[in-house]
């Protein structure tokens, strides 16, 4: 991982309560989990609140993320959330176009683009996640489906979109199916993804910290954060068990 700080981002989708915050909060800060690396924890929306509380008083490293955001500033927009709402209630990052956005909220990459865009306008880091379906892998369309995913914020954001921005290539078949990317196949897509970046700056290619999702778990963490361009990973079910999510943080600073 050289340079790069690696980051853990924990992925609680619609799951979790308040007590599996403070839960989650303390055995992060008792495990000492924090030193070097960035942890991320992105509760359901209704938890922030209470989340930055004991998140200030029990292990203030820890980073607040939204999951999705609007893409729009305010305004009559029932059921929407905005950039400015979770900066109110302590959110510095925010994950932009998660699979299950995309295959189940039907959110195109026109919108994610953005999405990313009025993130960064707001001073939040976006998470630009990205992947390939199974069928998309078995078509030998993987990289041609990463390349559109990427092209489309960067057309829209330009060429130095991913200064102050993190990215997740989290491929469809292995999000919460058991079956994580060998770690030969995820070095491969991130190779490929650093690479589309270098293409258009070089310096951005060499900090940007690109993380691994889909079905982490302290049994296969290490191996997937030793490939050389894998900074760390965005972790969903193993994020739910506060032991094993602290395992895996163990893994990234190894
Ligand atoms: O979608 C993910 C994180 O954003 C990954 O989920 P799982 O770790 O449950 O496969």
């Amino acid at each position: 991982m050289g340079i790069r700080k690696p980051v853990v981002a924990a992925n609680w989708k619609m799951n979790g309560n308040k007590q599996l915050v403070t839960d989650f909060l303390k055995a992060v800060a008792d495990s000492g989990a924090s030193t070097n690396i960035d942890i991320v924890l992105s509760p359901p929306a209704t938890l922030l609140d209470f989340t930055q509380t004991q998140r200030d008083s029990l292990c203030k490293d820890v980073i607040l993320a939204a999951q999705n955001m609007s893409q729009l500033d305010n305004g009559a927009y029932t059921g929407e959330l905005s950039a400015q709402l979770f900066k109110d209630v302590g959110c510095n990052w925010v994950y932009c176009g998660h699979s299950e956005r995309r295959h189940k909220y039907g959110e195109s990459s026109k919108l994610v683009a953005k999405k990313f865009i009025q993130a960064k306008k707001n001073g939040l880091v976006p998470v630009l996640c990205v992947g390939e379906t199974e069928e998309e892998r078995k078509k030998g369309k993987a990289f041609s489906r990463l390349t559109s995913q990427i092209e489309a914020v960067i057309n829209l954001a330009g060429k130095d979109c991913f200064d102050n921005a993190i990215l997740a290539y989290e491929p469809v078949w292995a999000i919460g199916t058991g079956n994580a990317a060998s770690p030969e196949i995820a070095q491969e897509a991130h190779k490929f993804i650093r690479g589309m970046v270098a293409a258009m700056r070089q310096e951005c290619s060499e900090n940007i910290r690109i993380l691994y999702g889909g079905s982490v778990k302290p049994e296969n963490a290490k191996e997937l954060f030793s490939q050389p361009d894998i900074d760390g990973g965005l972790i969903g079910g193993a994020s739910l068990k506060p032991h094993d999510f602290v395992e895996i943080c163990q893994a990234a600073k190894a």
